[in-house]
């Protein structure tokens, strides 16, 4: 099983070019399964979970390949589906599977997608999605470990969701645009990966207004053309990989541009890192992160959109704990999303969880340890804690980390990193 082996220490600088956003990559690969015609898409990161959702679609009977002359477009041909299913083998590696559930209803009026498993972070039920579909319409029955849904015409209605969910808003927006009528759906996700969704829909002839904000219209239509050419729809820049070396680099000092970043995708973060010292320039497509002098602590809270991602919790907390002071975190999303919190001790960090909060008293130096990933932002805040750790840190367990970053250790080699994977 690969590790990492990490010599921290060094101070970060240079350039390093942020991938496409897996969490759009996921349900735009999805969204193809909405029309028979070919769909391209670019700046498709290479990452484990796309892979996955590669095989997935091809499982069906779907052409789904990424080309081999350039290596960050990938074409999916859905037209030659046969087998409107996803099996457990293949859902229970990665649980945002469940995004193949709309599309396939709403194109072939049935579908077969095993139940995702809970995970390390959570529980993650995904009711709304149900709820929503059956409001459409549909029939939907749980059995032996699927979930088995039938539509002859989805219909359009008003779907307001318990809470805010990513991809429960991102599967009743697929399964809208092809529905009979109108659907608005209330207290929708705002994440910038669901208005990328809407922009590729819309591209593939969807009707879709409000997008970004929490109500969301789709005017469903008869059928969905594909989107050909040498660019088809390009997925926005990965927030979180950014935010996760903005981190890296506060964290070890140094001066780094981050290319083809959005800046405004993650104000909150940017927020927090400038209280806590660190000079970030934000232009047009990059992001200039400089820091020198040690960090002053910082609380903070996650929420949705537009506040502090949950994603960017375990990162940040890696920062805090070679920070000056102390500094109370707040994790709202997931109930058990502090997985990180003893191995990060097992460097000599000083954190107490007491529920949903965890207390962090930043300590001068870590120490290198060899430790355990446990889910995908928990292994890159143990990557940005070895980055600062004296001596050898080893981060085992990395297939979590492949799941959702795209060549993270030559990229951070690329910026001085010691870094490096090892069997
Ligand atoms: C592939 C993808 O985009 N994954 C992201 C997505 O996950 P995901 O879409 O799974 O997360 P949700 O936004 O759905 O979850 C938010 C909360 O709602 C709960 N919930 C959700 C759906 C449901 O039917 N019932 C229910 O109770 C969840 O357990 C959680 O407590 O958003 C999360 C929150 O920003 C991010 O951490 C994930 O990186
Ligand atoms: C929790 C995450 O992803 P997923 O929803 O794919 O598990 C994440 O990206 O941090």
């Amino acid at each position: 099983m690969d590790k990492l082996l990490i010599h921290g220490g060094r101070r970060l600088n240079g350039d390093v070019t942020i991938s496409g956003a897996k969490n759009a990559a996921l349900p735009e690969l999805c969204a193809a399964l909405l029309t028979a015609e070919p769909v391209t898409l670019t700046n498709v990161p290479r990452l484990q979970d796309v892979n996955t959702t590669l095989k997935l679609l091809r499982n069906m009977g779907a052409r789904a390949e990424r080309s081999e002359s350039q290596p960050d477009q990938v074409l999916i041909d859905a037209g030659s589906v046969t087998s409107p299913e996803a099996p457990y083998d293949l859902v229970k590696t990665m649980r945002a599977s469940i995004l193949v559930l709309g599309p396939l209803l709403a194109r072939f009026g049935e579908a077969t997608v095993s139940l995702p498993g809970g995970c390390a972070i959570g529980s993650r039920p995904v009711d709304q999605h149900i709820k929503g579909l059956q409001a459409m319409g549909a029939e939907i029955t749980v059995e032996h470990g699927y979930i088995i849904a039938k539509a002859r015409k989805l219909k359009g209605v008003r779907i307001t969701t318990d809470m805010v969910t990513v991809t429960g808003t991102e599967n009743l927006l697929m399964a809208a645009t092809l529905a009979d009528g109108e659907t608005v759906l209330e207290n929708a996700a705002q994440e910038p990966e669901i208005p990328d969704l809407a922009e590729m829909l819309i591209a593939m002839g969807a009707k879709i207004e409000g997008h970004g904000t929490s109500k969301i219209r789709v005017q469903g239509v008869e059928r969905l053309h594909g989107l050909a050419g040498p660019v088809g729809h390009r997925i926005v820049p990965d927030r979180i990989e950014a935010g996760t070396f903005l981190c890296a680099v506060a964290a070890t000092g140094g001066d780094v541009v981050l290319k083809n970043a959005c800046a405004s995708h993650l104000e909150a973060v940017i927020e927090k890192l400038r209280e806590a010292g660190v000079a970030i320039e934000a232009g047009e497509n990059h992001i200039r992160v400089t820091s020198d002098a040690r960090l002053k602590a910082v609380s903070f809270r996650t929420s949705e959109y537009p506040a502090f991602p949950t994603d960017m919790q375990a990162q940040f907390m890696a920062l805090n704990c070679v920070a000056e002071g102390a500094s109370r975190v707040t994790e709202t999303i997931f109930e058990n999303r502090f997985m990180h919190v003893n191995e990060l001790v097992r460097l000599g960090a000083r954190i107490e969880v007491d529920g949903h909060t965890a207390m962090v008293q930043g300590v001068e130096q870590l120490s290198g340890a060899t430790v355990m990933a446990t889910d995908l932002r928990a292994s890159a805040s143990l990557v940005i804690a070895g980055l600062v750790a004296d001596g050898e840190t080893i981060v085992d367990r990395i297939y979590h980390l492949d799941r959702g970053y795209d060549q993270m250790e030559a990229k951070l080699r690329g910026i001085g990193a010691d870094i490096e994977r090892v069997k």
